[in-house]
């Protein structure tokens, strides 16, 4: 939504004078001749600047470090300017930004709220609930083996050998065979029910036959061997998996195993995208000013590997009144907006919120890129997350409120969190939490250029994302990653 020629290159971040500053302090003012440093200019951000290194919850380790006691004394610095020379807008701004790990949580809780109330357990065919979470234990409906089965291809045998063989034989699938007697064996394939009165299966390569037809074991046979008795797995009414348990292949192999043709399971929450901009193209090379739309083909499948159904995905262009209409017809569980959060003349998305009086639970994230995000309550069960429309500022907003959000929603376990050392360092900003893509090189992540707001050179190759907190990350120091949904799985299984 930004109108052409009306705002400066927000890949200019990367020149921000609160990080050049961060960077100066970091290299203890080791400058290379010819190192351009602006000079310290009226600072834009509030008066809760010193607050912001205590209220951000990442490891205490980086709180502790020199990099953020030098940021420290660049933030008194800016304490100074500002109040020689405020800037009320910016001010404010950044006053309601929230830190990068509350904005997290709001998203959770909101979702928390809005699953207790609104969102009921759906009876899914096997083939439609990859996916999703179990709304209801998966107890087993059947013993599983359901009869002794024979383990091995060869013979069920009766007392000891040597074993006269019975005529015929017992595949898998057939019913159940006529008992044996002692001294008596028949022929049998693995996965085939056990005559009763069998003691054990003899593998067809430890037995052989001699001339009179006569069975003889060539090696020592232990009662049972071979034989899966029934319910060795599990009994009918064992429970086998816990409510929440996300379904996996392997889930939908069990539950069909147990006797299940549906599973009780959290329905995806449904959710809609409304890509705003006037500049936007759907196809071909960029020309006059226009560009193409990068988020259109994005979010859907990234959205769905968060547990999503996508029920639309709609351009609006820059057209309040249509915006408006979206927002107040819309019956999805969460509508995603791209593009419009800033305060640019066609950045239509807060004054629309106002208008239909919904809840700004959370409205920018000391967070870079992507600090415009933001989500809001539009109804009791119905949640806006408005992405910025610089593209990698988009993904951020979709780590930091979309993720958590439909996580929560689709009863999805949190990822365990985990760290590594970063290979290079990573530059911080000096109050902000920042989100680099990473790829993973054997114990280590290494930091991806090319990761500016506009961006998504960097992510495209990316494994993971570091999180970087202020002041920045010393190579070889730990950072907290957050993988990508399909980073483990590979595209075609991440469960979408
Ligand atoms: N005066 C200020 N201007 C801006 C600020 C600020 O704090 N004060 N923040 C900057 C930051 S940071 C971001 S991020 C953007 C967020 O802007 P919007 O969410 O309003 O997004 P737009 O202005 O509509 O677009 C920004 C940029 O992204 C391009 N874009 C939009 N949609 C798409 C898409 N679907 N595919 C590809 N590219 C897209 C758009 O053309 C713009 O270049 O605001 C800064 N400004
Ligand atoms: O710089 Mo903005 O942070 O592009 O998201």
């Amino acid at each position: 939504m930004t109108p052409r020629g009306t705002r400066a290159d927000e890949d200019a971040e990367d020149l921000d004078v609160e990080e050049v500053l961060a960077l100066v302090n970091e290299d203890n003012g080791h400058h290379t001749p010819g190192d351009h440093v602006p000079p310290p200019t009226p600072h834009a951000t509030g008066p809760d600047q010193p607050d912001r290194h205590t209220s951000d919850r990442h490891t205490s380790n980086r709180h502790t470090s020199d990099r953020h006691t030098s940021n420290q004394r660049a933030s008194d610095r800016h304490q100074t300017d500002r109040a020689a020379k405020p800037d009320q807008s910016t001010s404010d701004r950044h006053h309601k930004a929230t830190p990068w790990p509350e904005a997290r949580e709001i998203a959770a809780r909101a979702a928390v709220a809005a699953r207790a109330t609104g969102r009921a357990p759906v009876s899914v065919p096997l083939d439609a609930a990859l996916g999703l979470a179990l709304a209801a234990p998966l107890t087993a409906l059947t013993d599983l083996p359901s009869f002794d089965t024979s383990a091995m291809d060869g013979w069920a045998i009766a007392g000891p050998g040597p074993w006269a063989v019975r005529e015929g034989g017992v595949l898998a699938g057939h019913a159940e065979p006529e008992p044996l007697t002692d001294g008596e064996a028949v022929r049998i394939a693995t996965g085939a029910r056990i005559p009763p009165d069998t003691t054990a299966v003899l593998r067809s390569e430890h037995g052989r036959t001699d001339t009179k037809g006569q069975l003889h074991a060539t090696r020592e046979v232990q009662q049972g061997q071979d034989i899966r008795p029934r319910g060795q797995e599990c009994r009918s009414g064992d429970h086998l998996l816990a409510v929440g348990t996300l379904v996996t292949p392997a889930v939908l192999g069990l539950a069909a195993a147990a006797g299940y043709d549906t599973l009780s399971a959290v329905p995806r929450p449904r959710v809609e995208v409304l890509v705003l901009g006037d500049e936007l193209l759907t196809k071909g090379l960029p020309h006059g000013g226009l560009i193409r739309d990068a988020l259109g083909p994005m979010l859907p499948p990234w959205l769905r590997a968060l547990g999503a159904e996508v029920t639309a995905v709609r351009r609006l262009g820059d057209d309040a009144k249509a915006l408006h209409k979206a927002l107040t017809t819309s019956r999805a569980d969460l509508v995603v907006t791209t593009g419009g959060t800033a305060a640019g003349p066609v950045d239509h998305v807060h004054p629309t919120l106002r208008r239909i009086g919904a809840e700004l639970l959370v409205d920018s994230v000391k967070v870079r890129p992507g600090h415009p995000m933001l989500l809001a309550r539009l109804k009791e069960h119905q949640h806006l997350v408005g992405l910025p429309g610089n593209p990698l500022a988009a993904v951020s907003g979709l780590l930091t409120l979309a993720e958590p959000l439909l996580r929560t929603l689709a009863a999805r376990p949190a990822p365990e969190p985990y760290t590594l050392p970063l290979r290079d360092a990573a530059h911080g900003h000096p109050y902000d939490t920042r989100l680099i893509p990473v790829v993973l090189r054997g114990d280590h992540a290494v930091p991806l250029h090319y990761h500016g707001p506009a961006m998504l050179r960097g992510m495209a190759a990316a494994d993971a994302v570091a999180v970087v907190p202020p002041g920045g990350i010393r190579a070889g120091q730990e950072a907290e990653l957050l993988d990508l949904p399909w980073a483990l799985a590979g595209i075609e299984v991440c469960f979408t």
